[in-house]
């Protein structure tokens, strides 16, 4: 079943600083949207909040007709919204099948299922599969790690910087791969500090900055005169 992602008034405060202030927005069934913002904007914290990691101080989250707010991280998992860390967050000590395992349910036929769907959507992966994911490329490290969280079939993917560090080709690499979670009918929050690709990407745009919605939008609206007032030179390539 379709859901939309509700998010309206979302607060998060670190002891006596407002990391996030009043954040609303929505994720239609189906759709991306981009979060962009400079350094420190909140844009981790909108990530950890949503997946239960870090309280609310205020605001709801809603998903579908379930009310997630005040949700464990794995209740929130199991509704279906699976977060992304920044950094990579695979076990580089253990194989990539290992690994995919690690992300699957423990019965037996939706197993195998789960695992010739990720190496459907990601070849490479199956080339790799005794590989251990330490010695993985950068790039295949966020493949196996997107896979993983594909797995176990979540509506909404919340990727934070996936594409931090790494060259170009394999940033390609990455939004291919989500590309393709998203025809599979997953919505993605994507996060990310350099706009272009990530308005490419999207259909929905929201930038931060101080932990304030400073523009909402579409991502085709959101011009280069925009992303230099809101981002700076830096972050609007
Ligand atoms: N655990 C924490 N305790 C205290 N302050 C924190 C904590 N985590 C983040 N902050 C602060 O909250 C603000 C928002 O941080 P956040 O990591 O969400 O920003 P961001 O937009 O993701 O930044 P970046 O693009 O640099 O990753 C920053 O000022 C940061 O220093």
């Amino acid at each position: 079943m379709s859901e939309t992602l509700q998010v309206s008034d979302l607060s998060v405060r670190y002891g006596a600083a407002q990391a996030l202030a009043e954040v609303s927005f929505e994720i239609p069934p189906n759709s991306a949207l981009a979060v962009l913002g400079p350094n420190g904007a909140g844009k981790s914290t909108l990530a950890r909040a949503l997946s239960g990691l870090v309280p609310k101080a205020g605001g709801t989250v809603r998903f579908g007709d379930r009310d997630l707010t005040k949700l464990s991280p794995a209740k929130v998992r199991r509704a279906g919204l699976v977060h992304l860390p920044e950094g990579r967050g695979v076990f580089p000590g253990l194989t990539v099948l290992e690994n995919l395992r690690m992300g699957l349910a423990v019965d037996k036929g939706r197993r195998a299922e789960g695992l010739d769907r990720a190496f459907t959507l990601f070849p490479v992966l199956g080339e790799r599969r005794r590989q251990l994911a330490g010695t993985l490329s950068g790039g295949e490290q966020q493949m196996l790690s997107l896979a993983r969280a594909l797995m176990i079939e979540p509506k909404l993917v919340i990727a934070d910087e996936m594409s931090l560090g790494l060259a170009p080709k394999l940033v390609d690499l990455i939004f291919e791969s989500l590309g393709r979670a998203r025809s599979a009918g997953v919505s993605v929050l994507l996060i990310e500090q350099f706009a272009g690709r990530a308005l490419d990407f999207a259909d929905q745009c929201l930038i931060l900055q101080r932990g304030r919605t400073s523009w909402s939008g579409p991502a085709d609206a959101a011009g280069e005169e925009l992303l230099h007032r809101y981002l700076g030179e830096a972050t609007a390539a």
